[in-house]
């Protein structure tokens, strides 16, 4: 399996739309990736049955994730013009086969039962959401920016849990390790680098269409903390 960890090459960081952007929606950016949810992971007061509501969700919305990540794929192939763009996100979907192993074994040590979990409302709103990007009416660059954004709020979040001054619970740090490492940093910066160099190319309506989606993930990602804060 394609370990993220090592593999990635260092990519330089650009500034670009995605940027603007988020610059623009900072306030939406920063509840996405500061969520209070991860907060008390960082400062160590997480309530444990929230973070076994997080993980049965998440590994949910993983499985979900997967197909969605298969359709960004078929289209890397058929789409993008650059055939390295392929291997960046085959990266990523040969890396969730490895994820969905980890939150089989985390849900032993947490007596989590996936297989007695339902989907939560902000979990099948998010889902939904995904089935409706995968929609080949869906422009390349706009499910690439869906795709970054994905992938960088956990990056953001979980690194913030690993960093100095953290007092993250010993028994936590494997999750905050799976999308807090510089390797998962470097990929996301190599899916965000794609995205800007399709949004260079990309009509004002792209744009437009690419920065409310950019905003929605957002949404959806605050949703998702807020639910599993809700603990259950
Ligand atoms: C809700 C959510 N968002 C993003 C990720 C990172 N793939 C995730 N596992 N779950």
């Amino acid at each position: 399996m394609k370990n993220l960890e090592t593999s990635s090459m260092e990519e330089p960081e650009k500034t670009g739309m995605i940027d603007t952007w988020l610059d623009k929606h900072s306030s939406i950016y920063t509840a996405a990736t500061r969520h209070a949810f991860v907060v008390s992971i960082r400062d160590g007061s997480v309530d444990l049955s929230s973070f076994r509501t997080w993980l049965g969700q998440d590994y949910l919305f993983v499985r979900g994730f997967v197909p969605f990540v298969a359709n960004v794929l078929i289209r890397a192939g058929k789409e993008s013009g650059e055939s390295s763009d392929m291997e960046v996100v085959l990266g990523g979907l040969a890396s969730l086969y490895d994820e969905i192993e980890w939150f089989k074994r985390e849900g032993s040590k947490w007596n989590v039962d996936f297989s007695t979990i339902v989907p939560q409302k902000a979990n099948q709103e998010y889902r939904r959401f995904l089935e409706a990007l995968m929609s080949s009416e869906v422009k390349y660059a706009v499910i690439m920016t869906a795709f970054w954004a994905i992938e960088a709020v956990y990056q953001e979040s979980f690194a913030h849990c690993l960093e100095d001054g953290n007092k993250t619970p010993a028994e936590l740090t494997g999750a905050c390790h799976r999308w807090g490492n510089d390797g998962f940093k470097q990929y996301c910066l190599s899916v965000k680098n794609i995205a800007e160099r399709c949004l260079e190319n990309a009509s004002s309506e792209v744009l437009a269409e690419a920065e409310n989606v950019l905003v929605r993930v957002l949404e959806h990602e605050v949703a998702f903390w807020e639910m599993s804060r809700g603990g259950n």
